[in-house]
């Protein structure tokens, strides 16, 4: 199967080209990328107008399969991922079982290969059952295939634990993906701490909660040598301990998330939640330092965090619901609408921190649109506008807080080891 895209934009920062280029896919592998192609292809995709990047790889997805897939299903989660743009997503451990061992690893592998859409790369719990205090057979999930270890939903509280699980991590140089929150400081907290929560009489969450962590586990990283990702990262604070720990050559990395960039507590109008999520929407200060941060490499990546839950666990409020929003399917637009069109990052820039760091940060041969290179590509319009409508998520997950919001920027095909996986005119 060979597949010609033609006349799109290629972005890409593995060859740093950014220019008009036709893009000849023989069966899984990019074959050629040249200002022109004339040949014949079983497909031919007019790409005018459109962005042709790296397909977007997402280190953070909750897919709630095992166990809870009243939220989400393996094959739902990724039909959303490829609907947003992603090829690969990385599959968080906080599932019913919670991902600990290698038998829960080899069903999410499975089910991902049944699903057939995108690259699902699971990721193991760093204690049994998340509990904090058994460590979980680390070695056991890494000879199933887990990509990295977290804890993610919560914090390992118990230094002395994370500190042995990060010389086993180290030993194979496997990423530590770490949730930072200080579960006691939390205190029942359900929103950011400032006058909004005030307003709407809500106990709040401090940015100390984040950043107590964020600085323990450095620490702990610096400790050991193991490599360490601090994940959907919402402070300014947050931001700053991260950069110093960058200038110091240290061995850290860090996310953070579309909502962070893009809104803050004033934008919860009422208890709604669907404005509910762990780290909380913060101040306009923490988000122009989430923004900067980006801009200058502090931040490493975009990553969704998808959280879906279902509608009736939603209702309740803020006081009763759970945290966490869905974000493949808004991923993009929110990217183009806030940092994109308004001039704050580059194209190229934009590539590398939805793809390329990504796949060098879990050390994957993505990433790239080089010649030779597996054809995971995305193709984007950049200037359509449009509403966002959660009803139509392919995700089973309503919950977000950008429904009914206009955002720029769709995906028109998504590209899989060559085959298309999302194709928008088919929808
Ligand atoms: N982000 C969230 O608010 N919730 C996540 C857990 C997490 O990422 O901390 C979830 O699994 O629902
Ligand atoms: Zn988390
Ligand atoms: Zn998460």
């Amino acid at each position: 199967m060979n597949i010609l895209v033609k006349n799109g934009r290629v972005v890409d920062p593995d060859t740093k080209r950014d220019g008009k280029f036709d893009i000849l896919i023989k069966d899984d592998l990019i074959s050629e990328v040249s200002p022109t192609i004339d040949c014949k292809a079983d497909q031919i995709i007019d790409a005018d107008g459109c962005f042709v990047m790296p397909g977007f790889i997402d280190m953070h997805v909750h897919l709630r399969d095992p166990g809870l897939t009243h939220k989400e299903t393996i094959e739902s989660g990724a039909k959303a991922a490829v609907r947003g743009g992603f090829t690969t997503i990385c599959a968080m451990p906080n599932t019913k079982p919670v991902c600990d061992n290698a038998e829960v690893v080899e069903y999410i592998k499975s089910k991902a290969d049944n699903a057939d859409l995108c690259n699902i790369l699971p990721i193991g719990a760093i204690t049994k059952n998340q509990s904090g205090e058994e460590l979980a057979d680390i070695k056991e999930m890494e000879n199933a295939g887990i990509i990295g270890i977290s804890e993610d939903g919560k914090s390992v509280m118990n230094s002395l634990i994370y500190k042995n699980a990060m010389e086993i991590a180290l030993e194979s140089d496997m990423l530590v993906l770490a949730h930072c929150e200080d579960i006691n400081l939390v205190d029942g907290g359900v929103m950011n701490d400032d006058s909004n929560a005030k307003r709407l009489h809500l106990k709040g969450i401090s940015n100390e909660v984040e950043d107590i962590i964020i600085a323990r586990d450095i620490l702990l990283s610096n400790m050991t040598g193991a490599r360490l990702h601090i994940c959907h990262v919402s402070t300014k604070s947050g931001v700053e301990i991260i950069r110093f720990a960058k200038q110091h050559g240290l061995k850290v990395t860090a996310e953070c998330c579309p909502h962070h960039f893009s809104l803050s507590s004033n934008d919860i109008k009422e208890d709604d939640a669907n404005f509910k999520m762990n780290p909380p929407l913060r101040t306009l200060d923490d988000v122009n330092a989430i923004i900067e941060g980006l801009r200058d490499g502090s931040i490493d990546v975009i990553s969704t965090d998808h959280a879906p839950h279902h509608t009736d666990e939603k209702a309740g409020g803020f006081n009763s619901a759970p945290f966490g929003i869905t974000g493949l399917e808004t991923a993009l637009g929110v990217t183009v609408t806030y940092l994109l069109d308004k001039g704050l990052i580059t194209p190229l820039e934009m590539a590398q921190i939805t793809s390329y760091n990504a796949a060098k940060i879990l050390k994957i041969d993505k990433g790239s649109l080089k010649e030779g290179k597996v054809a995971d590509i995305v193709i984007f319009d950049p200037d359509k506008t449009y509403t966002v409508d959660s009803s139509k998520f392919a995700s089973m997950g309503k919950n977000t807080p950008y429904d009914g919001k206009i955002l720029k920027g769709e995906v028109k095909y998504t590209i899989v080891s060559g085959n298309i996986k999302y194709n928008s005119y088919e929808e």
